[in-house]
């Protein structure tokens, strides 16, 4: 059966704005207090679903979340209409109220951790929903995450959906972003790869020292064995400690991967040839492609800054890969410089395409964290929402919706606007009806 990878963008939600809450992400913490363009951000992303899906990749999209979210204002005690609970936080703790109006559900690779069906022991594709418990802001999101995917992928015969991890910081989860999957075909079983920044139980093993490891071996551990993995098809890699003490939040800051290429930053991992080694041991029939950038030619701020990494390698046809990068590439002379020669090294990447997606990365969120992989089979996608597949029409539908209810500019102080919240919540019921996910959101419950 024909197999291909499809890719789940994030659209960007109404109240979508820079508030300098990811301790470690240096985008987001330089770019805090900058006045945001949700329109201007929610266009960018659509272009780019647009424009991969004009490639003949299947697209999807993901809805955000219900900001502000008034529920877990309310849970930690703000009282009051809406209105009031909203002027209150804004009041007693700004920063308390940027964390509940966070647009960040648009960086799906943090969505969940996905399992192709190849590879999980009872032949479905599986579903782990990424707890995000480093930062308050994201730990909102997986339980309303949890009902969209369930809505995209609902038949019961092809998807396998479990709950997020115990919110916890032992067992901290940000989903795909630290997981990549090698193949020498889609539908082949291939070997998922898991890179942590640190052990929870076990203190002797390296770790950052400035900035958190968001990720623990031990969820990596927990993912694989829920969706059933074994042993040759699970590896688990430790992240250097010290480039995420450069601003390598996630390993898709420093790596990316696709079939039988990976493209990774010589600093990227701890122990490189053991990690190489095991990949060949566990994929002996694939011809592989290890790309490694050397820190002379790429240093890892570059990396950081560029986003070099955090590209999408995407295969066009049997053997010829494209990468889809941000426009900050072309503009970082050392990456402009690698990418050039990258496509002169016969390796299955052959097309280099740069996208403006600047709303996201002042975030630090390039085009790898806005989008979830599902690898899939033509029955898995007959089986998929299909009012969730990107095409002409949603793609029009989509950007008149955005221009009909989002700001152009928004400010912090935009975010204790009792309109504001009435806006995003008849955006999100239109939406809901236009890609046909029920009642998903808190305020339609
Ligand atoms: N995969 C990319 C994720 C980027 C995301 N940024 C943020 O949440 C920044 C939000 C702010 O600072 O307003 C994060 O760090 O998890």
């Amino acid at each position: 059966m024909v197999q291909f990878e499809a890719n789940f963008d994030g659209l960007v939600g109404p109240t979508h704005n820079y508030a300098g809450l990811s301790y470690g992400n240096v985008a987001s913490q330089s770019n805090a207090q900058d006045a945001s363009s949700p329109k201007q951000a929610a266009r960018q992303g659509l272009q780019k679903m647009k424009a991969l899906a004009d490639l003949g990749l299947v697209q999807g999209v993901l809805a955000p979340q219900e900001r502000p979210d008034i529920n877990t204002l309310r849970r930690l005690g703000f009282t009051g209409s809406d209105a009031q609970v909203l002027e209150k936080a804004f009041r007693e703790d700004p920063v308390l109220l940027a964390a509940c109006c966070s647009a960040s559900s648009m960086w799906t690779a943090n969505a969940a951790t996905v399992s192709p069906s190849a590879d999980t022991q009872d032949g479905r594709i599986h579903f782990t929903p990424a707890n995000l418990t480093n930062k308050f802001h994201r730990s909102i999101e997986h339980e309303v995450t949890g009902r969209i995917l369930g809505q995209v992928f609902a038949d019961e015969r092809y998807f396998c959906h479990h709950q997020a991890l115990p919110a916890n910081e032992y067992f901290g989860d940000e989903g795909a972003a630290n997981h990549t999957r090698l193949c020498a075909d889609y539908g082949r079983s291939g070997v998922e790869l898991f890179v942590y920044g640190r052990s929870a139980f076990d203190l002797s093993q390296p770790a950052p020292r400035r900035y958190p490891a968001r990720q623990t071996l031990e969820a990596s551990r927990a993912v694989a064995r829920l969706h059933g993995l074994n042993d040759d098809t699970a590896i688990f890699i430790l992240q250097n400690p010290d480039v995420i003490d450069q601003g390598v939040f996630h390993n898709d800051v420093i790596a990316v991967g696709n079939q039988n290429v990976l493209f990774y930053h010589q600093e990227a991992f701890l122990d490189t040839a053991a990690a190489l080694d095991e990949i060949r041991r566990k994929l002996p029939d694939t011809e592989l492609h290890f790309i490694e950038v050397p820190t002379t030619e790429v240093p890892v701020l570059d990396a950081v800054k560029s986003y070099l990494f955090n590209t999408q390698i995407v295969t066009l046809r049997p053997g010829h890969m494209a990468i889809i990068a941000p426009s900050e590439c072309a503009e970082t002379p050392s990456v402009k410089a690698y990418l050039d020669k990258l496509l002169t090294l016969n390796t299955p990447i052959r097309e280099v395409h740069f996208m403006d997606v600047k709303q996201s990365m002042r975030n630090g969120g390039g085009p790898a964290c806005l989008r979830l992989r599902v690898a899939m089979n033509e029955a898995e996608h007959a089986a998929t929402n299909p009012a969730c597949l990107m095409n002409e029409a949603l793609f029009g539908r989509l950007n008149q919706w955005v221009d009909r209810h989002y700001r152009d500019r928004l400010s912090l102080n935009d975010l204790r606007d009792p309109a504001l919240l009435l806006e995003s919540r008849s955006a999100l019921d239109e939406l809901t009806q236009i890609l046909q996910l029920g009642s998903v959101y808190p305020f339609q419950r």
